[in-house]
Parts: C-alpha cells; sequence; structure tokens
C-alpha cells in the first residue's frame, strides 16, 4: 500500500428484504453508533424504485444502490443519469460491459448529479461476482484467466476508465493493488463470521480476514439480516473489520 494508511468504511449492510415494513424494521434496530451503510439492492428497488432509497435516507443512512447495470452505453448512460439524481453514495455497473460502456456509465452518472446540484455518487465496477468460482469460469463463461487474472484485469479496466473502484472477494485485493492506485476503493461482499460454505457465496472471508487483506468496506446482508439480533451482528462484524486485535 504503498505506506499510505488504508480507507475503511463502516460495514455495508446489505437490506435484501421483500417489505417495506421488513427494510423498516431493519432500519430501526440498526440505528448504532458506528452508522452502517445501507446498500439497497434489486429486490427492494424492482418492488419500490427510488420511494424506497428515499425512506433509507430520511432515516439518516447512506445509500449503496447496488443495480449493477450492464446493457449497450447509451441505455446505461441514460440510466445512470437516473440514478445520479437519486443522492445516493455509491452505485454498480459490470465491468464485464466494457470500456465504452464504463465511460457512458460514469458520464452519465456524474451529469445526472450534476443536474441535481449533489455530489457524485462513487461508481464501483463488478468484476467477478463472489458466488463464481473457477469452475464456472472455466467451464460456462470459458474465460481462459484464472479467477485472480480476471478479477485484476476488470480492476485496471475500470481504473483506467476513471472509476471509483470495484466489487471483488478480498482474497484478490493484493493482486489488485498491483495494477491500480491507493485510493481505489475495493468493497468486498463474501463475508461470512464463520467459513462453512453452506450457500451461493463461493469467495468468502471472515471480517477480520478482509481487514487483514486490505478491504475499504465489507459488504455484509445474511449474517446480519437473518440473524435474531440484527444489532448485535452487526456491531461484532463491524468491530471484526474495523478494530485490529
Ligand atoms: O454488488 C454486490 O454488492 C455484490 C457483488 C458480489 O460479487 N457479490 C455479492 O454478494 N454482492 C452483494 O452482496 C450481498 C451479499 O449478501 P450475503 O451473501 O447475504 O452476505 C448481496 O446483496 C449481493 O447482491
Amino acid at each position: 500500500m504503498g505506506g499510505t494508511i488504508l480507507k475503511r468504511l463502516t460495514p455495508f449492510v446489505a437490506l435484501d428484504v421483500a417489505t417495506k415494513e421488513d427494510a423498516v424494521a431493519l432500519l430501526d434496530q440498526l440505528t448504532v453508533t458506528p452508522k452502517p451503510f445501507i446498500k439497497v439492492g434489486m429486490e427492494l428497488f424492482y418492488h419500490f424504485g427510488p420511494e424506497i432509497v428515499k425512506t433509507v435516507q430520511d432515516r439518516g443512512f447512506d445509500v449503496f444502490l447496488d443495480l449493477k447495470l450492464y446493457d449497450i452505453p447509451n441505455t446505461v448512460k441514460r440510466a445512470m443519469t437516473a440514478i445520479g439524481r437519486l443522492g445516493v453514495a455509491f452505485t454498480t455497473i459490470h465491468a464485464a460491459g466494457g470500456s465504452e460502456m464504463l465511460k457512458a456509465g460514469k458520464a452519465g452518472l456524474d451529469a445526472g448529479a450534476q443536474a441535481a446540484g449533489l455530489p457524485a455518487p462513487k461508481l464501483l465496477a463488478i468484476t467477478q461476482l463472489t458466488s463464481i468460482d473457477e469452475t464456472i469460469l472455466r467451464d460456462e463463461q470459458h474465460v481462459a484467466l484464472s479467477l485472480i487474472e480476471s478479477v485484476q484485469n476488470y480492476a485496471h479496466l475500470a481504473a483506467q476508465c476513471g472509476l471509483d473502484g470495484v466489487i471483488c472477494s478480498a482474497q484478490e485485493l493484493s493482486a489488485i493493488r498491483q495494477v491500480v492506485g491507493d485510493d481505489f476503493w475495493c468493497i468486498t461482499p463474501g463475508i461470512r463470521p464463520e467459513i462453512n460454505h453452506d450457500d451461493d457465496q463461493k469467495r468468502v472471508v471472515t471480517p477480520a480476514q478482509a481487514r487483514e487483506l486490505g478491504s475499504n468496506g465489507i459488504v455484509v446482508g445474511r449474517p446480519i439480516t437473518q440473524n435474531a439480533d440484527p444489532a448485535a451482528a452487526y456491531q461484532a462484524i463491524q468491530r471484526a473489520f474495523m478494530e485490529a486485535n
């Protein structure tokens, strides 16, 4: 890291629930210090649209709107312009869409924010989803690179296109840091307090491992939202990630 101090954000809680009542109940339980970022994903957004973003913001949380855009450059640019007007802090796009799409997305996002008089959201590129492993990459996607090389390639592409960072597994961070600057955000889902490989996530680390590997921020869903005490689960994960032993 060239001797610089790593920026580390409080965890992002993935609000992956189906109803507004469930979302609000979780937000009410997560009014803790330090405050988490709240990730609104496809499930809530497709049910309730921009209104759900406002609901979260009105409760004092910064929003990471995770819609993973992937389409032709013109369509992505226009959709990103709409996202830029929502006042969110972070949003996502697929690096696999290529440089023209990434640059169009960034231009649209910045234009939307500027038109609304808001700061531009940070744009993060999805590299390889944390549910993808070497077997899927080789046998289904027919990608000739190793998983780490593919993630590293997408991170380099995203940085060259002027994006603010990537989403990846913390397992790829040292490879990524070889090709991007220290100020490039590497946000890492696939976090489990205990590694037991019993769900759809394939490239998984603990919160403490994410810290040791140099993650700038972790995204955590089910270990918090499906816990009987979401606030306690969040606080334990937050401490493990943010405080050195
Ligand atoms: O973009 C994301 O946030 C994301 C990218 C990725 O590669 N893997 C990944 O799990 N995510 C998201 O991170 C969250 C992880 O949720 P849990 O697996 O329940 O902790 C989900 O909301 C996913 O959509």
